[in-house]
């Protein structure tokens, strides 16, 4: 089976979101699908993450701080994952024939059932995914996306960050579907 979709992975923060941009932006091909930002505050300080649409034109809140009054069934460290307003932006940019990116597959994304599904028809179907996912988690979904014989993982490190780009690039450029 030739390898069709790419899953980049690599340390938090080593720049996985930065490539992904960079390829949606040399890509000469309609491309559907989300990013997931950090938000900081006015002090810079990091509250949350956000999803947005791969063509910025939406934004939906994945997780903020808690509050430690609250009791959320779904939280990661300090992170209270906004499970409805996750679902409601992420999932719309999942349709659609186009390249589809999924940026990320991670913990937070998790508690979300209809979320896993729907990566799973993803990857089923005709059409190149480029998804990020991290590089040590105990993530079922990712563990099995990263052992199908049609996903080419590539990992990113802080020595291979300024060049993997063009490597993936030409890998996509040479995929047929
Ligand atoms: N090649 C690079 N050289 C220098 N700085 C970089 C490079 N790539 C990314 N960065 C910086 O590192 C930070 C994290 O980048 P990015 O969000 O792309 O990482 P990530 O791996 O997607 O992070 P996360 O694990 O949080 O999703 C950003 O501030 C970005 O500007």
């Amino acid at each position: 089976m030739s390898k069709r979709h790419v899953l980049i992975t690599g340390l938090p923060g080593v720049g996985k979101t930065t490539i992904v941009k960079k390829l949606c932006k040399e890509l000469q091909t309609p491309i559907s699908g989300f990013y997931t930002e950090e938000v900081r505050d006015s002090k810079n300080v990091r509250i949350g993450f956000d999803v947005v649409s791969v063509d910025e034109s939406t934004r939906g809140v994945l997780a903020r701080i808690s509050d430690p009054n609250k009791n959320s069934k779904y939280t990661i460290g300090k992170y209270q994952v906004y499970l409805t307003e996750f679902e409601d932006c992420a999932l719309l940019q999942l349709q659609g024939p186009d390249l589809l990116v999924i940026d990320e597959i991670g913990k937070m994304e998790m508690f979300s059932s209809k979320f896993k599904h729907e990566i799973e028809l993803c990857f089923k179907q005709d059409r190149i995914v480029i998804a990020t996912v991290p590089l040590k988690c105990n993530i079922t979904l990712v563990e099995q996306l990263k052992k199908r014989e049609d996903c080419q993982l590539f990992t990113v490190d802080k020595q291979n960050r300024n060049h993997i780009f063009q490597e993936i690039l030409q890998f996509i450029k040479k995929i047929n579907i």
